[in-house]
């Protein structure tokens, strides 16, 4: 099906610009599959993007952590699409957990971030996950296709979408879900796909997996058969980030 391993790396609110540059060539001198077998992306700050992006060796790529939902202009704080573009910076990661429930982000907000992100030429890493609370009360297919939904209303095009399952009870907590809870939702989500999208679409997205995604625990994660890559923050900035893009090389072996 020709699903390329993705590994994002969510860097969050994190470092300084010596600790940056550090993380930087930490990865450039990294021994890692080749892009023909995995796709890497790394997000630091915005303040950080151009820093990241002229250091970084070119078969790393970088994302930014979020962007304004349209056209910028008088919108104090924000940063536009548009600025992305013009900066070069090729990726966006869009509703994350953290800003869903820190900053009331509504899924149809999201949707409208995502849609339009699309629509300036920019590559999307688009986030869903369930609360603890959600998934103990049966309801984590219903929220995560919610999710999806609105973005699945806005957008016709997904072949530069990948979406990010990151349960939310498992985003720096230490606990991680089993292989077995995140291929079960990855599945589940592909499924969604393939009736509300099409069938192409739930066969060619990649569907990336967020929480605790450690250099111990990627291998067996990565062997599922619907989990085509992680969404890394702690382990990002961390060497282990490394072993972590290199379990791509369990899919291919799988
Ligand atoms: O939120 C995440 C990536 O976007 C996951 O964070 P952790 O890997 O630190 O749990």
């Amino acid at each position: 099906m020709g699903r390329k391993f993705f590994v994002g790396g969510n860097w969050k609110c994190n470092g300084t610009s010596e600790e940056v540059k550090k993380i930087v060539s930490t990865l450039n001198e990294g021994d890692v599959p080749s892009e023909d077998v995995v796709e890497v992306v790394v997000s630091p700050p915005f303040v950080f993007l151009t820093l990241v992006k002229s250091l970084l060796r070119p078969d790393f790529h970088v994302a930014a952590q979020n962007c304004w939902v349209k056209k910028g202009g008088a919108f104090t704080g924000e940063v536009s699409a548009e600025m992305l573009v013009n900066l070069g910076i090729p990726w966006v990661i869009l509703g994350h957990s953290e800003r869903r429930a820190l900053l009331n982000e509504s899924n149809e907000f999201v949707g409208d971030k995502v849609a339009y992100a699309l629509s300036r030429g920019l590559k999307v890493i688009a986030c869903v996950g369930e609360t603890l609370e959600q998934r103990e009360s049966g309801c984590t297919m219903d929220v995560v296709a919610a999710q999806t939904k609105a973005i699945a209303e806005r957008v016709s095009d997904w072949t530069n979408v990948v979406l990010a399952y990151e349960p939310v009870w498992a985003i720096g907590t230490g606990k991680v879900a089993s292989p077995a809870q995140a291929q079960e939702v990855h599945f589940e989500l592909r499924k969604w796909l393939q009736a509300n999208t099409s069938p192409e679409v739930a066969a060619t997205t990649r569907i990336i997996y967020g929480g605790s995604v450690s250099g111990g625990n990627c291998k067996e994660l990565a062997t599922q058969p619907d989990v085509d890559g992680f969404l890394v923050g702690g382990a990002s900035l961390k060497p282990e980030f490394i072993d972590i893009i290199k379990a791509a090389t369990m899919k291919k072996n799988a």
